[in-house]
């Protein structure tokens, strides 16, 4: 089985808004709705798991029906942060049946546009080398700073790569990285691939990204998305 795991766990504080980013309405549907349907639509996509905030779960069961996304098997207990939902979302699928040589796409429930190139990607790469992360060159220059005023260093862009999701594993190998991560005390990580690198010894293997699979964190965000949809090339997204 190939599943689905949206990440939907987080209150979306930096959009400013009343409603959680991942249930804002674009075009009549809820962002959440359009990632899932994304892969609803992949043919080798078994199922769709969602790590929910907590006090949405009703909801988001409301708009799976409303809209029609028949992959939705489970919806989990959104966590603290994103390492705590991400452990919640495949301890689940754990108890819940899935096997341990099952893939799990780990996926913000934020970035609606990833593409069906995108999924199949992970899931072959995932298969062949044990470890699937989307990701992009970096095309711009990069300077660090301490407060975002004041920068006397830049790191080289060459080997940079901005990470995307999916980041997909094996539920097996996904449970023994959270698992080690438990016993070493790491407890805030911001992706699983930050935690594959603060673990150490893994290799990653990158699937291309697209510029197009933007996650959507501010209101500026939501027009680009906007905006997006009417030029995709993605026949269904229109
Ligand atoms: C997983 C991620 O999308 C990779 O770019 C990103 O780290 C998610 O960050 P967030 O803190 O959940 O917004």
């Amino acid at each position: 089985m190939n599943i689905a795991l949206i990440i939907a766990g987080g209150s979306g504080n930096r959009m400013g808004q009343d409603i959680p980013k991942q249930f804002i309405h674009v075009d009549n549907c809820p962002v959440i709705v359009h990632t899932m349907l994304a892969f609803q639509r992949h043919p080798d996509i078994t199922a769709v798991a969602v790590v929910c905030l907590g006090g949405w779960e009703t909801v988001l069961s409301s708009y799976a029906h409303q809209y029609n996304v028949s992959k939705l098997r489970w919806i989990f207990a959104g966590g603290i942060n994103g390492q705590e939902s991400i452990s919640n979302g495949i301890y689940g699928l754990k108890k819940n049946g899935v096997k341990k040589d099952d893939l799990v796409l780990i996926h913000d429930a934020v970035r609606p546009l990833v593409s069906q190139s995108i999924i199949s990607s992970n899931i072959a790469i995932c298969k062949q080398y044990g470890y699937a992360i989307t990701g992009i060159q970096c095309r711009e220059a990069i300077l660090e700073s301490d407060d975002g005023f004041c920068s006397v260093t830049s790191i080289p862009r060459d080997k940079l790569i901005r990470t995307q999701t999916p980041q997909t594993f094996r539920l097996e190998n996904i449970i023994n990285v959270h698992e080690q991560a438990k016993s070493k005390g790491i407890i805030n990580s911001v992706s699983s691939c930050t935690l594959l690198a603060e673990l150490g010894g893994y290799e990653m293997h990158i699937v291309p990204g697209e510029e197009r699979n933007i996650k959507i964190t501010t209101t500026e965000d939501l027009e680009i998305f906007k905006v997006l949809r009417q030029t995709s090339k993605e026949d269904w997204l229109k």
